[in-house]
């Protein structure tokens, strides 16, 4: 069974055609990366996902059955992050996390008990009894994905967990991440960090404009871009002049500048290294240093979205 089985979904708001039909699937106990630029359709998507929206058109199935006609019973299974938090400001973090369990009808005992487990797993205990609103951003995040954890849900939706918050809290809850996957939860996951995605998901979807452009492993997307492979060059005198003839000369696709004696050149893995090292023996250059290059995940969301990464957010990301 898999775990989200999405067809021809689509979302208009008035004329505007936000999500445009997409399909999709989720296997049972993967983290799925959702990513794409803003604007993309993400947000409509996982609204969508989880009950919060209507679509226009399309089927959702999660956990085998359809949204449109259980939507009750598949909410008792899921666990929704958003990226604004929906706790209670004035309520303290033990009270928040043992009133979410009363809404998913757990037992006092048991919510009791699994509210003070998330306190400690998230290293809360110390301020369980603050109001929330005095947490910091860090803690208040990590409340609330503890509060979408209280009914040890089968999928988690998690919206840009980490954004905006302190180093410590963003490593926290990627351990946290890691550690549910391991024990066999569902994640679905959007994120602007590409860094991230790439550390945690098993498969990724981008999406632009509102169509999945493209779906695979970290392995599979890297590899698409198999031509743009580069390799670094630490060279023993400035390279400055001879750029140019570098590229001329070998029909080099980019070089690139590194820094003064180094430099990055697309070449592709296993095309003969020959003329390159004809090219530096002639120009009495030598090579200290010769490094293989694997695309990062940035290269490959600019080549699929052809969207400059650090013209999203403002270049936060
Ligand atoms: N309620 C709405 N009414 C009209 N248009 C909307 C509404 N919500 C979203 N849109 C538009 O639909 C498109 C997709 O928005 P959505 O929020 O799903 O994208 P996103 O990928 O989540 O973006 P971001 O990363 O910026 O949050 C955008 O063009 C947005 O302006």
């Amino acid at each position: 069974m898999k775990a989200i089985k999405v067809q021809a979904l689509s979302k208009k708001y008035g004329e505007k055609e936000a999500v445009k039909g997409i399909d999709f699937m989720v296997e049972d106990g993967e983290i799925f990366g959702f990513l794409g630029p803003n604007g993309a359709g993400k947000t409509s998507t996982i609204n969508m996902l989880i009950g919060l929206l209507k679509s226009t058109s399309g089927t959702i199935e999660i956990l085998g059955r359809n949204l449109e006609t259980q939507k009750e019973a598949i909410q008792a299974e899921i666990g929704v992050v958003p990226d604004e938090s929906n706790l209670y400001p004035e309520m303290s973090g033990l009270d928040n996390l043992t009133f979410c369990g009363s809404l998913y009808g757990m037992r006092k005992h048991d919510r009791e008990k699994r509210a003070l487990e998330l306190l400690k797993i998230f290293q809360l205990e110390d301020v369980k009894d603050k109001a929330f609103k005095a947490y910091s951003r860090g803690m208040k995040r990590k409340l609330t994905i503890a509060a979408a954890m209280m009914h040890q849900p089968k999928i988690l939706f998690l919206d840009e967990p980490t954004s905006g918050i302190d180093v410590a809290s963003a490593r926290q809850i990627r351990k946290m991440i890691e550690d549910l996957h391991q024990k066999g939860t569902t994640i679905f996951l959007t994120t602007h960090y590409l860094e991230e995605a790439e550390r945690l998901c098993q498969r990724i979807a981008f999406i632009v404009d509102g169509n999945i452009v493209k779906t695979g492993s970290v392995e599979t997307l890297k590899a698409s871009l198999h031509d743009q492979s580069g390799l670094l060059l630490k060279l023993d005198q400035n390279m400055e002049n001879l750029k140019q003839a570098l590229q001329e000369e070998l029909k080099l696709t980019k070089v690139e500048e590194i820094n003064e004696r180094s430099l990055k050149i697309v070449w592709p893995p296993e095309q003969e290294l020959t003329p390159l090292f004809t090219f530096f023996r002639q120009k009495e250059v030598h090579i200290l240093e010769a490094k293989r290059m694997e695309p990062t995940m940035e290269e490959v969301f600019v080549a699929i979205t052809g969207i400059e990464h650090s013209e999203e957010k403002g270049g936060e990301a």
